[in-house]
């Protein structure tokens, strides 16, 4: 395994709402590899998105740090993907892809080309002069797959980006990202609800506790790749969903103690 690309020492974040103080996250260690996907899971409001957005450097830690080892310094260092997609719906999907590319200076033809390959390979192409408008949910999130893997960034940071679709749709993107990143092994922090998601995409699943999130488990996927859905038939995907479920329902009986004792 390559070196490590994020090193997340003693990270902590509280915020101030209406003169409340919420500890939101840690304190967090964490170190992953070059080209790891790992996955975040946790109970509601534990603080996932808030280590999202510090590895992002949109929100500073309050406590501790976040190095993160450039390889390439002129590559963008994140690219995001939401559950909303964050798509602007008045660009067609050709300038919504082509946009981090524009934000570089790339050249035109050279953006364009790269665009329309990385549309192709998230299986939008013959949608290039649409406008998201005119696109299904799934459409837009390819779109958006497509916009985060063509920046070639660092790093790819990715908010339950698939929680908005239906369970078929989910299917097929959650192969869709498996066949790409496959193929293009980039550092994946990603985001999810959902277990079963976590294990068939992920190299290591981290598990958060309740507010403030802690790691309670870090968990190597021993699943082959490629990987396809038919990992969920074997043994050791059952037993891995059941330790993971165990661990957080503990934490969310915890949360709904503490709030009957409120
Ligand atoms: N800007 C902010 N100001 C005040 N509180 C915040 C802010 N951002 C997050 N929080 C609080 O910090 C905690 C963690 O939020 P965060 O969104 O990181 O959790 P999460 O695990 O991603 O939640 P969910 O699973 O529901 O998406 C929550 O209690 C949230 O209300």
């Amino acid at each position: 395994m390559s070196g490590i690309v994020i090193e997340a020492t003693g990270v902590e974040r509280t915020f101030v709402a209406r003169r409340q103080t919420v500890h939101a996250l840690g304190p967090v260690d964490l170190s992953i590899h070059r080209g790891q996907f790992v996955a975040i899971v946790g109970p509601s409001g534990c603080g996932k998105s808030t280590l999202l957005r510090i590895v992002a450097g949109l929100a500073a830690p309050t406590v501790g740090e976040v190095v993160i080892d450039r390889h390439d310094p002129r590559a963008p260092l994140c690219s995001m993907v939401f559950q909303d997609y964050g798509i602007f719906p008045w660009k067609t999907v050709l300038a919504n892809v082509r946009l981090p590319l524009d934000i570089a200076g790339v050249p035109r033809r050279e953006a364009n080309a790269a665009a329309r390959d990385w549309i192709d390979r998230a299986g939008v192409s013959g949608f290039e002069s649409a406008y998201p408008a005119t696109l299904s949910g799934g459409m837009r999130q390819r779109v958006a797959l497509a916009r985060a893997f063509v920046a070639n960034p660092e790093i790819l940071l990715m908010d339950e980006p698939f929680a908005a679709l239906d369970a078929q749709l989910r299917l097929v993107l959650q192969q869709e990202l498996l066949r790409v990143w496959e193929a293009h092994r980039r550092t994946i922090l990603f985001v999810t609800h959902s277990i079963d998601e976590a294990l068939l995409l992920a190299d290591r699943v981290v598990v958060l506790s309740s507010r403030p999130g802690r790691i309670l488990d870090d968990i190597e996927v021993p699943f082959a790749r490629p990987r396809t859905r038919a990992v969920r038939s074997e043994t050791e995907f059952g037993a891995l969903e059941e330790r993971i479920w165990r661990l957080l329902k503990g934490e969310v009986e915890e949360v709904e103690r503490a709030h009957d004792v409120a």
